[in-house]
């Protein structure tokens, strides 16, 4: 397969087969570099599918329409999915610079039975889409990439895109939040304890090691939420996560800050990390330092991020030759604070980036172990509908290569409500108060944008 890297054309070879819009026809992608645009304009005067990706050391993507659209659901799906990019990216033909090569964004539902449902309607267990115009901006400049399935037709709409995008402004505020009217916990206090409980009962029983329990939060809107806007204002508040939103059509906005890496790979380079066990951030610098040592040094939350860190090395031992897993250390986010091992690998040669997200997701930083029984306590115990909440979402380029986030910190965005999701890990001696007030943290990062 070609691979989209570096400056100047990739040749085309082969052909794409009918998986991909614009069937059986290799995809053309043509860019050029632009000056200072707004990203969030741009998505707001755009229609149909419309996706935005940034993470924390500067690369930001916004991309909208799709030339290709990958779609998978059952226990097959990350492989369907990897044989539908298989033939969308066959032979692409890429005139730009790598950062700005065509890339396939979506997600998966987290259970791949996922039947979608309000908030989740439009959402099926596996989507990617290609989209037919893409923003790259990095610190070196920003680039318009238009793809098409001809020369003539991406050439054509590069530099009609090029053009409108040049008239527009080149920033815009991010505003002030839409207000909140009204907030309701899908599960009430009663029935959190009760599905603690229970998970410590199988704890108790020896089935069960740790699970990840959620919930959701409905948040009743003044105004419809600008959702490029709260992002914007999210990267300024947390500049060290993720920032994603993935619209499909009429759908919802699914949209989050998450601090969790899922898996970088390049190449047979890959990142991936455990993050779990957390704390509230101190009110002074002392009692922050004592709140991140306490995390660092209490027994249970040893245990329950050393059964993320042993899984993810295990379920890496079949593709890697080689995985280094690095101090354990505190992640400062600007009202959370984190327990965070760092993991890298390299991988045997010919993994695409599917292959270590189909055997990570879930990891017990949002799952549970064994996965077996852990499901099994989620299906049993929430009260709500997890769709993309707490799976994988990101991209992928046409070699292979690719980055996912876990999809916490996160919500869904219609007309003028979004539902929040929040979790936290329950092994045996966890306290049903305690992760109650635990699980309010993890609303914080969106819901304080939402206020006026
Ligand atoms: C499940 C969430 O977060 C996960 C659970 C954590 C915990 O239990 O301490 C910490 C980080 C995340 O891996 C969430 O934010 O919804």
């Amino acid at each position: 397969m070609d691979r989209p890297s570096g400056q100047g054309r990739v040749d085309a070879s082969g052909r794409a087969t009918a998986s991909a819009t614009g069937a059986g026809r290799r995809l053309v992608s043509r860019s050029r570099s632009i000056g200072d645009v707004s990203f969030g304009t741009a998505l707001e005067h755009a229609s149909g599918t419309r996706v935005q990706w940034a993470t924390a050391d500067g690369l930001e993507l916004v991309g909208w329409g799709e030339t290709a659209r990958l779609t998978a659901s059952g226990p097959d799906r990350f492989d369907e999915i990897r044989a539908q990019a298989t033939a969308a990216f066959d032979g692409v033909d890429h005139d730009g610079p790598a950062v700005a090569r065509p890339r396939a964004f979506g997600g998966f539902a987290f259970h791949d039975g996922h039947e979608p449902r309000d908030p989740w309607t439009g959402f099926t267990a596996a989507t990617f889409v290609v989209p037919s115009v893409i923003l790259a901006r990095t610190d070196e400049g920003t680039w318009l990439t238009a793809v098409d399935t001809s020369d003539d037709d991406a050439t054509r709409a590069l530099e009609s895109w090029y053009d409108r995008l040049s008239d527009g402004p080149a920033m815009r505020s991010s505003g002030t939040g839409p207000g909140i009217d009204d907030t309701r916990r899908t599960t009430s206090r009663e029935q959190w304890t009760e599905g603690v409980e229970t998970a410590l009962e199988r704890i108790a029983d020896g089935v069960l090691e740790k699970v990840v329990l959620a919930q959701a939060l409905e948040v009743d809107l003044e105004t419809p939420l600008d959702v490029p806007a709260c992002l914007e204002r999210l990267r300024r508040r947390y500049p060290n996560c993720y920032r994603f939103l993935f619209r499909d059509g009429e759908s919802g906005t699914f949209f989050g800050a998450p601090p969790e890496r899922l898996v970088g790979k390049s190449g047979t380079d890959v990142r991936t990390e455990a993050l779990a066990g957390s704390a509230p951030r101190g009110d002074s610098r002392e009692a922050d330092e004592e709140l991140a040592d306490r995390l660092l040094d209490s027994e249970k939350i040893r245990r329950e991020h050393g059964i993320v860190v042993d899984t993810i090395r295990n379920q890496l031992e079949a593709l890697a030759a080689d995985i280094r897993v690095d101090e354990r250390r505190v992640k400062r986010l600007a009202t959370i604070q984190h327990c965070w091992t760092p993991i890298e690998a390299t991988l045997e040669a010919g993994h695409h980036v599917l292959d270590v997200v189909e055997a990570l997701h879930p990891t017990p930083a949002v799952g549970g172990i064994p996965p077996g029984a852990a499901w099994e306590t989620i299906r049993d115990v929430e009260t709500f509908d997890r769709g993309w909440y707490a799976a994988p979402i990101g991209w992928f380029d046409a070699g292979g290569d690719g980055e996912f986030a876990v999809g916490i910190r996160s919500g869904v965005a219609r007309e003028d409500a979004v539902t929040l999701f929040a979790g936290n890990g329950i092994v045996a001696d966890s306290d049903p108060d305690d992760e109650w007030d635990e699980v309010v943290l993890k609303y914080r990062p969106i819901l304080d944008e939402l206020r006026e």
